[in-house]
């Protein structure tokens, strides 16, 4: 696999909105303009998600919208907890729940974690790059996959993904698909998307809503450091990628970066 990214990151947009279900609207408008772009270009729109907050954000008003060209969506998971697919704690059925079962998305075309290998998480990790590998192969730029778009959440630590604080797997700048049997915040076994399969990524958009993380916002946006900070303040995709923040005013209360007005024409 090839050097991590060595060319500059664009300044991260924040936009900022009253409510969640504004959020939820731009959000929705904002991935659809992602499909849009993708599609001008290729075949099939590659997107992945996170868990936590996100999902039901996601789908609340996107599983309303007309004329998706849902069997053109490739959807992965930023990160994904090792358990099956039904279990409460699993990614893919909170997305299932909020996204998947509203709209018709060809099953194949969500990449899930082998669970026949629940046991050996490293080989549910390498079962999911090779996921990637046959996704990605034929696009031009393979050393690392090139996302259309990465939806991510901010936990209150400032862990994104599941990229926590001070973890070994910051430093990972090789594999597309890293594992941990230690995560914080439970469950302790998953596996996660590396930074440079982020920070190759044409767009990457946060999610973060409420007032339990006004404290995190601040920190991520006012005082960031790209390079050791939290695991959220590293995510700086390089040129043309752009990182994105979707957040409502609640989480925004201790923020002073400048927002930007979300207008869908200028997107
Ligand atoms: O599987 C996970 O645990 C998530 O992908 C994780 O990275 C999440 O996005 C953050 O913890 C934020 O979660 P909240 O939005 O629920 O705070």
């Amino acid at each position: 696999m090839s050097a991590p990214p060595s060319k500059e990151a664009t300044k991260p947009v924040l936009f900022g909105f009253p409510s969640t279900d504004n959020l939820s609207q731009a959000l929705a408008t904002f991935v659809l303009k992602a499909q849009d772009e993708a599609l001008k270009k290729q075949a099939t729109f590659r997107i992945a998600i996170s868990g936590g907050s996100l999902p039901k954000v996601l789908g609340k008003d996107l599983i309303g919208r007309e004329g998706v060209p849902w069997d053109k969506w490739e959807v992965f998971f930023a990160d994904e907890r090792v358990v099956p697919l039904d279990h409460e704690d699993s990614n893919f059925r909170l997305n299932d729940e909020h996204l998947f079962s509203h709209v018709p998305i060809p099953r194949q075309n969500i990449h899930v974690i082998d669970t026949s290998k629940l046991d050996d998480p490293e080989a549910v990790a390498d079962d999911y790059e090779k996921q990637l590998v046959a996704s990605f192969v034929g696009s031009s730029s393979i050393a690392f996959p090139r996302f259309d778009l990465v939806l991510l959440g901010i936990g209150p630590d400032g862990h994104t993904c599941s990229l926590f604080p001070g973890h070994a797997l910051l430093d990972e700048m090789d594999g597309w698909v890293a594992w941990l049997n230690d995560s914080p915040k439970p469950p302790p076994t998953r596996i996660t998307l590396t930074y440079p399969v982020l920070n190759h990524s044409l767009r990457v958009a946060f999610v973060s809503t409420g007032e339990g993380k006004q404290e995190i916002m601040k920190e991520v946006l006012d005082n960031p450091n790209p390079k050791e900070g939290l695991p959220s303040s590293r995510v700086r995709p390089i040129s043309p990628g752009r990182v994105f923040f979707f957040s409502d005013d609640a989480a925004l209360k201790l923020v002073q970066y400048e927002r930007t007005h979300f207008d869908a024409a200028k997107l």
